[in-house]
């Protein structure tokens, strides 16, 4: 029996089994066997170059997004709408067969924008582009959902269900779970709270399935057997991703309304330029940048030349940015704007800067 029949039987076995106390380890061993065979698909061992394949697109710029979503949502039409690259459109399925890079400039940043070919249901296992579109997801800093909203609502849960079965969890936190495997003393287990939804004997039942049978094991958080079948895995990839419905240009205003209300979700339309400001607005926030500018003692701001990072960074940060051996020589930083009491201020290497900070560092 291939995988995928495997695959198959075992959710048919899902489907089939009602869900109570008395099934709960049963599921729960099913759903372990699952994430195996789908670690194997996603995985294939013995293969020389069976693995990385996806789209060769060169990383650029200060961060990168990728466009997800079912055939002839508006992918590429957004990608035409918000970059100067050129990506076929056109009203019929897998217009875009590879993956096409643009670049947003936003807030003095240049943003990666990648237009992906559509995804169908079944991708993960190997159907269409899928594995490609995946593997590039994975490397995305944050994932754009593309929705049509003039399709059924279904299709939200389906491309999730797709992403999950591949390991890529979609606003999601790393489960607090310690886990260590170990040489040898059996497999200890505790938890700092009470657990509603999962124990040590569906946690021991777990570890045997992947024959562990020495490990260290920590619930910090009221986890499920699911999210700690992912800490065992290791693999698992958590990408913040924004749910875009496209084509509200089609739909009521009653219905822009209720999808605009949806959490991660903002509604445009591309052929007609509705929303796409707030869709930056958006996009910047979920990426959590920060600009800072630099600034030489007497001189002003270069307010040309900002540097872009990652929200909680600090001052330390940004010296590596300028060059690598500038915080050896750092004596303290003046900082200018909304990270301080007052303007300027003196702080030291562990100072969090925030967004349209001004610093200048002061060398000993
Ligand atoms: N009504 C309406 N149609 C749109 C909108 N945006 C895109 N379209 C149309 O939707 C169709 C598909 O657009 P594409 O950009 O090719 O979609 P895609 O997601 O890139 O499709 P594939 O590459 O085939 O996966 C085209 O006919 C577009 O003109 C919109 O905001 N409103
Ligand atoms: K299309
Ligand atoms: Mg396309």
């Amino acid at each position: 029996m291939g995988i995928l029949e495997k695959i198959g039987e075992i959710e048919r076995e899902i489907s089939r089994t009602q869900k109570n106390k008395a099934t709960e380890y049963h599921l729960g061993l099913l759903k372990a066997k699952l994430a195996k065979y789908r670690q194997q698909l996603i995985e294939p061992t013995g293969k020389p170059g069976a693995k990385g394949e996806g789209f060769d697109v060169m990383k650029s710029g200060d961060a990168r997004v990728a466009l997800i979503g079912f055939p002839s949502v508006g992918k590429s039409t957004l990608l035409n709408t918000l970059t100067a690259t050129h990506s076929e459109s056109a009203n019929y399925e897998f217009t875009t067969l590879t993956c096409i890079p643009g670049v947003i400039e936003y807030n003095g940043a240049n943003i990666q924008l990648l237009d992906l070919p559509g995804i169908i249901e079944g991708a993960a296992a190997g159907k269409g582009r899928g594995r490609q579109v995946i593997a590039v997801a994975r490397t995305a800093d944050v994932v754009i959902m593309m929705l049509d909203a003039t399709k059924k609502e279904i299709q939200r849960e389906l491309l999730t269900k797709e992403l999950e079965s591949v390991g890529i969890r979609l606003n999601k936190q790393k489960p607090n779970i310690y886990f260590k495997q170990k040489k040898g003393g059996g497999i200890s287990f505790n938890s700092t709270l009470p657990l509603t939804k999962c124990n040590e004997k569906l946690v021991q039942m777990i570890l045997h399935e992947w024959k562990i049978f020495n490990a260290e094991v920590l619930f910090r958080e009221d986890c499920t057997s699911d999210d700690f079948v992912d800490v065992i895995l290791g693999s698992r990839v958590y990408l913040e991703c924004i749910y875009v419905y496209n084509k509200i240009d089609q739909i009521s205003i009653e219905e822009v309304d209720r999808l605009a209300r949806m959490p991660d979700t903002v509604v445009v339309s591309c052929n007609v330029k509705l929303n796409l400001d707030y869709l930056l607005e958006t996009v910047w926030e979920y990426l959590a940048l920060v600009r800072v500018y630099t600034k030489k003692r007497g001189e002003r701001p270069d307010f040309d030349g900002g540097l872009i990072l990652r929200r909680g960074c600090t001052v330390e940060h940004v010296c590596h940015l300028i060059h690598r051996t500038i915080v050896n020589t750092f004596k303290y930083a003046l900082v200018w704007g909304t990270s301080v009491k007052y303007s300027p201020q003196r702080v030291g290497l562990n100072h969090l800067m925030n967004h349209d900070d001004v610093i200048q560092i002061v060398k000993k």
